[in-house]
């Protein structure tokens, strides 16, 4: 039985019954692509079977490597962007206190793990130096190119940082490089500098990368079990593997999301009601948009934080422009419940409540939204998990990489590649008058104003 089970019993108002299973064509094909290799894009789809086929020895050493940042390291930089931090920072969110990041060194029990490099923002990273002061740290740079502008600055600032407090030796046994296995400047720097590294797989694109070395390292060091979570990930790719739409939600979750599309729900919220998954479903967006947006179309990923966003957003998805479909990511099991205390006064007439639970009330939300929604002309998808643990995660994330995967091809589009990111890199390197694109500089600022 899936660990997961995936809702569309709300959807009956949008999509009629035999819609489903005219998609089944579809996806038989989808499902080849995928998993045959017939697709484009074929080379990069090793993470299908990253929870069952990955490096052991590297496995243990990573293991390691999170020991000893947590015996010498109040705080672990982590410098990447995209798919070489995003995953890493919405797990850490997703399976710790929702303070994490703000305990004391003492509470959290393990470093303090700070992103740095997903932005080009100085006030950010003057902030970050300030916050570290005088503390020891560890640098995780997690780069397969290893030229990404935006990382590439932050292990400068960085690296010099580490040399001024442990001089070049000390800092070098504090760096952790996670990188091409053979190819690029990180792993041409870490071979000759003798930092310890770890490979990003060839077959594996940064939004699919995860459960390599780029998540779960950072994951190991904030103290989380890695083995329950590629336990939680190999369940799931074991799950879904029969191309039958009637037993496999994975794909059924993909196939709803294109009958939708194809209606003129362009736009797909992923939501929440625990705060600490609102990075969870940051990774989602580019896990998402990066792999479907391209040829000129393609589902818009956004996503809404509940019941916060109900107040600022929900206006918009209640009665705005119908072109909208959420998928609620629900937590059936809260990490902790919170009684509603009575009060005598009862002025905010809240004493029909009292004794009941926080989640209690959650939950209730939940339900009135989707009722509220559906009734609004607004499609309502639900993924249930049971709880925030490792093994849901990883769970999760891997139900989301092969519906999305499918979903792709469903659409008729490369999932796995990304060649709209370049656009904005070469018009910046021309600006900067990176050496070799002086030319485009020239014709860039001729036409600035
Ligand atoms: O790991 P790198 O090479 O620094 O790239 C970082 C990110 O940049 C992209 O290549 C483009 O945004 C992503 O796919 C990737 O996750």
């Amino acid at each position: 039985m899936a660990h997961i089970s995936f809702d569309s019993s709300n959807l009956s108002t949008f999509i009629q019954p035999n819609e489903l299973g005219e998609m089944q064509a579809m996806v038989n094909a989808a499902d080849d692509q995928l998993r045959n290799g017939t697709g484009a894009g074929a080379e990069y789809t090793d993470w299908l079977h990253l929870p069952t086929d990955y490096d052991k020895d590297e496995f243990a050493r990573i293991k390691k490597a999170a020991q000893k940042i947590q015996s010498d390291s109040k705080v672990l930089v982590v410098i990447g962007i995209g798919g070489s931090y995003l995953g890493a920072r919405a797990a850490i969110d997703f399976l710790n206190n929702a303070f994490f990041q703000a305990q004391t060194d003492e509470d959290r029990k393990a470093p303090q793990i700070l992103f740095a490099g997903n932005s080009i923002s100085s006030s950010y990273v003057h902030d970050l130096v300030q916050l570290i002061g005088d503390r020891d740290f560890s640098v995780n740079v997690i780069s397969k190119s290893g030229t990404t502008t935006e990382p590439s600055i932050a292990f400068r600032i960085f690296k010099e940082m580490l040399v001024k407090k442990y001089g070049a030796d000390g800092a070098k046994s504090r760096i952790y490089a996670t990188t091409d296995k053979e190819r690029g400047a990180l792993k041409t720097e870490a071979n000759s500098e003798g930092y310890e590294s770890f490979v990003i797989p060839d077959g594996v694109g940064g939004r699919f990368s995860v459960l390599t070395a780029v998540g779960l390292l950072p994951i190991a060091a904030a103290g989380a079990d890695i083995d329950k979570l590629m336990e939680g990930a190999r369940a799931a790719e074991n799950e879904y593997v029969d191309t039958d739409l009637s037993k496999n939600e994975a794909y059924q979750y993909a196939a709803y999301r294109n009958i939708l599309y194809r209606k003129g729900y362009e736009t797909e919220l992923l939501e929440n009601y625990e705060p600490t998954m609102t990075m969870f479903a940051e990774w989602w967006k580019q896990l998402a948009g990066e792999s479907e947006g391209k040829d000129q179309k393609g589902i818009y990923p956004s996503s809404a934080n509940f019941s916060t966003d109900l107040h600022s957003l929900g206006q918009y998805i209640q009665e705005g422009r119908r072109t909208l479909m959420e998928t609620v990511v629900k937590v059936q099991e809260p990490k902790h419940d919170v009684v509603i205390p009575s009060e005598d006064s009862n002025l905010d007439g809240l004493e029909y409540l009292q004794g009941k639970t926080m989640d209690y009330v959650n939950d209730k939300a939940y339900q009135a939204v989707v009722l509220a929604h559906v009734d609004g002309g607004v499609p309502v998808m639900t993924v249930n998990i049971p709880k925030q643990d490792e093994f849901s995660l990883g769970y999760l994330m891997y139900f989301f990489e092969v519906a999305i995967g499918v979903s792709g091809y469903l659409n008729g589009i490369n999932p796995f590649n990304q060649p709209g990111v370049e656009a904005y890199k070469t018009n910046m390197f021309g600006l900067l008058g990176k050496p070799g694109f002086e030319e485009i500089g020239k014709e860039l600022k001729s036409r600035q104003k």
